[in-house]
């Protein structure tokens, strides 16, 4: 039978035949009893002997079970048409064999995130402190009044720990969603006799899918039948050199990928019963490392921490050293009171409190709910972000090497023009396709309809209604669907031939090779691919009569000029040749290079995507240089950038196989200038991409669809996947995933990525200020008066509102149109800047300022007197300082421009903070005076207090006038 005629003999008259046969083959050789409830449910081969049979590679069982034609038997299933797929049946398999998904590690719950929220060193030691102080406190001045302390403590350390065990928790809920994302894959699978897309969580025992260069092995299965098909099983077993699959060696495991060629397998194991699922049992789920950043700030979170528990001890002994003084002079050294215990620890609770405020736990925070907000909003603008790191990464990027279709273009492609038998015709649609073949002589027509339907890797598949529907990549189908409008059917065509040996398309060959075996005997190659090169190969043409005839200098050169008016007119080119093979033909055989007779050029037109220019504009000034590397034609290439504004007077443009030549030294001079690279081969792509890196000095940031991209996708600081044509390899190899595949949404990633990092330099500079001032103030106030004028319940609400709540202000800014009109920070560019030093020191020194002066004047200023002026004014100061802080926060969200109230109010996660803040500040000062150490203020103290936090906003602005020679200021890089 042959294997077209076996696609039309139903599955029903088939399974029973071959079960008979394979039950006697069975009894005779190898005892293996089917299972009742398998047998019940119509199978004839249970999970775990499968699983045996492909994970230990048991060929000897494989044979005793009838090979894989038995086995898609046993398994209800032909290797033709599949299984059935109606419901019941799915449904009686998923029973039997389980289903295609990974069981996940089980979701943390709330509980959990609180727990370890709980489990802070400074907490539990302020835990403690509050304890300690509960028990003191009691004892001496019995209950309620002397718990007020301790349960300040308390509850405030609950606070905290509610707040980010909640943000934690919202993060990690976030996390799963795009985690779900990730792992949407389809593939293609014949059920029913029908070749369709389905995700592979729906493939089950017995599918039969069909798998292509870059594809990921879906579930564990056998080979079918296929050409060329390379498995590069890394992924599962570290061994990089990748095995041919074929009749012999059948076996396929999930989780490898497919390197080279294509087939069709037929699905034997699913799910966790899969090597790669045991693997993903064993392993467990593996977190997201560290994002560059985040280990930069821990660096700088540890020193500041480090120096907040210098102060600490600083102030704890300074305090300490004053009580005990005080007690020297009254002589009563040795009578130590409750209340004196009481003081110490409260001394104690403070030196905590300064290290608890000075650890700047929010950094790391902040980066992370600035990435997990940037991955969120990106998400919606259709970028996938599947590294966090990668979103930062990207605002630094100072170049982008795209590629061009699918990219630029909108990789929707249609043959427009064709140039067969010596004349150009135009052949956009189906009425200019008709006229075109009336012209054309018949036998010429022939060859062209055979080569374009026995040479492809696509498929025209027909449903249940008879529509018909062409699978494949946009060449190959721009293709058949151009042999369609000819008048031809696919169908009958391969009838017609049959296939003996294919040699795929890959990137470095740059071509697809085919042999058929005619129906009147004797052998045919096919071969189609990169118009200059297949030309090459070419010795003779079909002439204007449509016969064969020996391709003369003239003819050739008509030829080469068509070529290149195809390809200036930014058409992607393809040439189609044919050879009749003398003698016989062996399917080891390589297909001959040279000798081909040439059909005909055709000339596919593959649009530029609307608002790529703009885009590619938008990069320009943003100091980012877009460059194209392309596998396709030079002059095609040309042409293309020149519509997207990527090539431009003075470009330099080059082809893979020159640039491959050129030494280190020229290199260096071309790689600047460099704007269009064509005909490149995967490692020109890898070289040019480690050459900016390392030479260049450049974050580059690279596009790719294609598994010959995954090497420089992964080289990269920044690999960007395409999501509709990419393969699984290429997005495996990545860092964002482009689910709409266009380029606008790269800059859209890359302004995101800047505004990530201006966010967190904002968090950073508005959280040292209060760090410093904070630290200074306590210690200062120590050392003169032997009193800390902020109580550690006080301290730990500025804790509160600089970390968690000031990075949930500053650290969700939407990115502003401005971002790209800077220059990209590049490789080095220190994180604290100039700028933001000068903001951090003019703001401190006004607060520190303001607060000595109350501290030291701020009785006469009020004109407090009394038993409780002493417990006002410090009140005064916290309050002062709280709204020093929140005005702080508002003129933090610019470092460079005066004006910070622009999209304030649009901003509606900085508004509820800010509001909150206020909010509760008033409820502390005015209703829990006894827990925070604080006493109702009156009005006009209330406005004063306002009145001085606001003048920090003038400061602030006024400090922005001096001028710092940093990188933030100059104007932008023109190009
Ligand atoms: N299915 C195919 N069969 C034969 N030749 C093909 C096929 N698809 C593409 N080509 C040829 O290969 C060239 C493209 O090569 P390749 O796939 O390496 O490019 P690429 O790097 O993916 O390009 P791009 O940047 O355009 O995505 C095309 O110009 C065309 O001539
Ligand atoms: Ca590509």
């Amino acid at each position: 039978m042959t294997s077209s005629n076996r696609e039309r003999s139903s599955v029903a008259t088939e399974i029973p035949k071959v079960t008979l046969q394979i039950a006697e083959d069975i009894s005779s050789r190898y005892k293996y009893s089917v299972p009742e409830e398998v047998e019940a449910a119509g199978f004839q081969i249970c999970a775990s002997e499968l699983g045996s049979i492909v994970e230990e590679k048991d060929a000897k069982k494989l044979k005793d079970h009838g090979g894989v034609e038995g086995i898609a038997a046993k398994l209800s299933s032909s290797t033709t048409r599949g299984i059935a797929d109606t419901e019941d049946q799915l449904r009686s398999r998923q029973d039997i064999y389980g289903v295609n998904k990974f069981t996940e590690a089980e979701m943390k719950s709330f509980w959990v995130f609180l727990w370890e929220a709980l489990q802070d060193t400074t907490l539990t030691i302020l835990g403690v402190c509050a304890f300690v102080s509960l028990v003191v406190g009691i004892g001496v001045e019995g209950w309620p009044k002397g718990a007020h302390d301790g349960l300040g403590i308390v509850a405030s350390i609950l606070l905290v720990v509610i707040v980010t065990g909640t943000s934690n928790y919202r993060q990690s809920l976030q996390f799963r969603d795009l985690d779900e994302e990730k792992k949407k894959i389809s593939i293609q699978a014949t059920r029913n006799g029908s070749r369709q897309k389905m995700s592979i969580y729906d493939l089950l025992p017995g599918d039969i899918v069909h798998l292509a260069i870059g594809d990921q092995v879906p579930a564990d299965g056998l080979f079918v039948s296929g050409f060329s098909l390379l498995i590069n099983a890394s992924s599962l077993t570290g061994e990089s050199e990748p095995v041919a699959v074929n009749v012999d060696n059948p076996f396929l495991s999930s989780g490898t990928k497919v390197q080279d060629g294509f087939g069709k397998m037929l699905v034997t194991t699913v799910g966790m019963k899969t090597q790669w699922g045991k693997l993903v049992a064993a392993l467990g789920e593996v977190g997201d490392d560290e994002t560059p950043l985040q280990v930069k700030l821990n660096g700088v979170a540890g020193v500041i921490g480090k120096i907040g528990l210098f102060f600490a001890v600083l102030t704890f002994s300074v305090l300490a050293q004053a009580l005990i003084s005080q007690k020297i002079q009254d002589g009563s050294v040795m009578g130590w009171t409750g209340d004196d215990a009481l003081e110490i620890l409260n001394y104690f609770a403070i030196a905590v409190t300064i290290v608890v405020v000075a650890v700047p736990e929010g950094l790391p925070l902040a980066v992370t709910l600035s990435l997990a907000f940037a991955m969120k909003k990106m998400m919606n603008d259709r970028a996938l972000v599947r590294h966090l790191a990668a979103c930062e990464t990207m605002g630094s990027a100072t170049c982008i090497c795209s590629d061009k279709t699918g990219t630029l273009t909108t990789n929707r492609m249609t043959v427009v023009k064709a140039c067969i038998c010596g004349s150009i015709k135009e052949v956009g649609d189906s009425g200019e396709a008709l006229k075109a073949r009336s012209k054309i002589p018949d036998p010429a027509v022939k060859a062209l309809l055979q080569s374009i339907f026995s040479n492809t890797a696509g498929e025209v598949v027909f449903d249940e209604e008879g529509r018909f529907e062409i699978l494949g990549t946009p060449t190959e189908t721009s293709l058949l669907a151009f042999g369609l409008s000819l008048g031809g059917d696919f169908s009958s065509e391969r009838r017609e031939a049959k296939l003996i040996k294919v040699e795929p398309f890959n990137s470095l060959k740059k071509r697809m090779g085919v042999v058929i075996e005619l129906r009147g005997g004797g052998f045919r190659a096919h071969c189609k691919g990169a118009s200059e090169m297949v030309l090459a190969s070419c010795e003779k043409v079909i002439d204007p009569a449509g016969n064969p005839v020996p391709l003369d200098e003239a003819t050739r050169q008509h030829l080469a000029q068509t070529i290149e008016s195809f390809c200036s007119e930014a058409l992607r080119s393809l040439c189609l040749a044919y050879r009749d093979m003398d003698g016989s033909f062996c399917v080891e055989d390589q297909i001959p290079q040279e000798g081909f007779t040439c059909i005909g050029i055709v000339g596919i037109k593959d649009p530029v995507r609307p608002g790529v220019k703009e885009s590619v504009a938008v990069c320009r000034s943003a100091g980012i240089t877009v460059r194209m590397i392309t596998g396709d034609n030079i002059n095609t290439a040309r042409a293309i950038a020149r519509e997207c504004g990527i090539l431009t007077e003075g470009g330099v443009t080059i082809e893979g196989p020159e640039f491959r030549r050129k030494s280190a030294e020229e290199l260096t001079e071309l790689v600047p200038k460099l704007q269009v690279m064509a005909r490149s081969s995967p490692l020109d792509k890898l070289t040019l991409v480690r050459h900016l890196r390392t030479v260049g000095n450049e974050v580059v940031a690279v596009t790719g669809d294609g598994t010959n991209d995954a090497p420089a996708l992964r080289e990269a600081d920044i690999g960007l996947a395409m999501g509709i044509s990419g393969t699984e390899v290429a997005k495996e190899s990545s860092d964002v995933i482009i689910l709409d595949d266009n380029f606008s949404t790269i800059v859209t990633v890359a302004k995101w990525g800047r505004s990530v990092y201006v966010n967190i330099q904002k968090f950073v500079q508005f959280q040292l200020t209060v760090n410093v001032v904070a630290l200074v103030v306590n210690f200062s106030s120590a050392c003169l008066t032997g009193h800390a004028p902020l109580t550690a319940v006080q301290l730990l609400w500025v804790n509160m509102i600089m970390d968690t709540l000031g990075a949930l202000a500053l650290a969700t800014e939407p990115p502003q149109d401005e971002l790209m009109k800077r220059t990209p920070l590049g490789r080095e560019g220190n994180f604290i800047s100039s700028a933001m030093w000068r903001n951090i020191v003019g703001q401190s020194l006004y607060q520190f300022i303001v607060i000595c002066y109350l501290q030291t004047e701020g009785k006469d200023l009020f004109q407090l007197s009394g038993p409780d002026a002493d417990l006002t004014l410090n009140t005064l100061i916290f309050n002062a300082f709280i709204f020093c802080q929140i005005f702080n926060e508002i003129s933090s969200r610019e470092m460079e421009k005066i004006d910070v109230l622009t999209g304030l109010l649009n901003n509606y996660v900085f508004v509820g903070v800010v509001s909150c803040t206020v909010a509760f500040q008033i409820i502390i000062v005015e209703f829990l005076g006894d827990f925070a150490g604080t006493t109702p203020l009156d009005l006009s103290q209330w406005l004063v207090c306002v009145l001085i936090g606001f003048l920090g906003m003038p400061i602030a602005a006024a400090v922005k006038l001096i001028p710092v020679g940093s990188k933030e200021t100059q104007p932008p890089r023109q190009g």
